[in-house]
């Protein structure tokens, strides 16, 4: 498995952590976690519930300071809340199905924000919002209101916003959890494309890596604050998961698909991954 030592000395690494620690009062939510993301890499971050793949993302975005460690993009330490080069799609968002805004507006308001410090004149905004529309492949439904789309169609919106900001890293906290497969694979397949096309790294959130396993140039495997990171091959073993879990998980390959099964069933706490669970 690579560690951070062996990939510092790359300087095309985009995202960096170093021994990052998170505690909250007497929990250890991050433990050392050590990792590197390189320009256009696909990284999937997989854990079960209340593993701390959002505390990470976090730690990322600037909105935790982390008790010990550093975290850096491109060479720089990342010092309280930032969008510099990192674009955020968060979980779907409710929407009032009667709400009066259409997709465009929606994705419009990644504009209005902060971001790019003064109003656009509204010819160049649309321009810009157009661009990102087609980039998700959603120009055809930008005049209807957004609270009617589908899950899916929703979600596309949420990533044009995200990459109004034209972003080297995009993170996308667990953007599969509220969709069907055949959505899921399509959102994936989107994200995949749009990240190789403009060469942005991706790290995005599951509770279950097999809707990933076919874009993943890495994996984030994080279980108890405690992270194992490199290739599918390298992380995905029953005694690398193992060591993370504290106790004995067996890795099964059915179907192309990797089933992570325990005796612990109760324990597993990956969802589809844990053979109970599995119809
Ligand atoms: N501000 C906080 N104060 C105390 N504990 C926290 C805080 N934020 C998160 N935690 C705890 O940290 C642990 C990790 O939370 P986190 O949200 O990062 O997990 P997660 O892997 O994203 O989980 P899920 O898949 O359920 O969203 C959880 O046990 C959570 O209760």
């Amino acid at each position: 498995m690579k560690n951070f030592t062996e990939t510092t000395s790359d300087d095309k690494q985009l995202l960096t952590l170093e021994n990052i620690q998170v505690i909250y009062g007497q929990r250890t939510i991050l433990k050392n976690i050590n990792l590197s993301i390189r320009s256009g890499e696909f990284v999937g971050l997989i854990g079960p519930n209340g593993a701390g793949k959002t505390t990470l993302l976090r730690v990322i975005l600037g909105l935790i300071k982390p008790t010990q460690g550093t975290a850096s993009i491109n060479g720089i330490r990342i010092q309280g809340a930032h969008r510099r080069l990192v674009g955020y799609v968060p979980q779907k968002i409710q929407l009032d199905p009667d709400i009066p805004l259409r997709a465009r507006d929606l994705v419009a308001l990644g504009l209005d924000g902060h971001r790019f410090g003064f109003p656009l004149p509204n010819r160049e905004k649309r321009h810009k919002v157009d661009e990102v529309l087609h980039a998700v492949d959603a120009l055809r439904y930008a005049e209807l209101p957004v609270g009617r789309l589908s899950g899916g169609e929703q979600q596309r919106l949420l990533i044009a916003q995200a990459l109004l900001s034209n972003p080297r890293l995009l993170l996308l906290d667990e953007p599969l959890s509220n969709l069907d497969l055949r959505s899921a694979h399509e959102v994936i397949q989107l994200v995949a494309d749009v990240a190789r096309t403009r060469k942005i790294a991706v790290l995005l959130v599951a509770h279950d890596m097999n809707p990933l396993l076919h874009v993943m140039d890495k994996i984030i495997y994080l279980v108890n604050g405690q992270a194992a990171i490199g290739t599918l091959d390298e992380v995905v073993q029953k005694e690398v998961l193992s060591k993370i879990y504290g106790y004995e998980v067996e890795v099964l390959r059915i179907h192309n698909r990797i089933l992570v099964v325990s005796e612990k069933e109760d324990e597993c706490g990956m969802e589809a991954q844990c053979d109970h669970k599995i119809s």
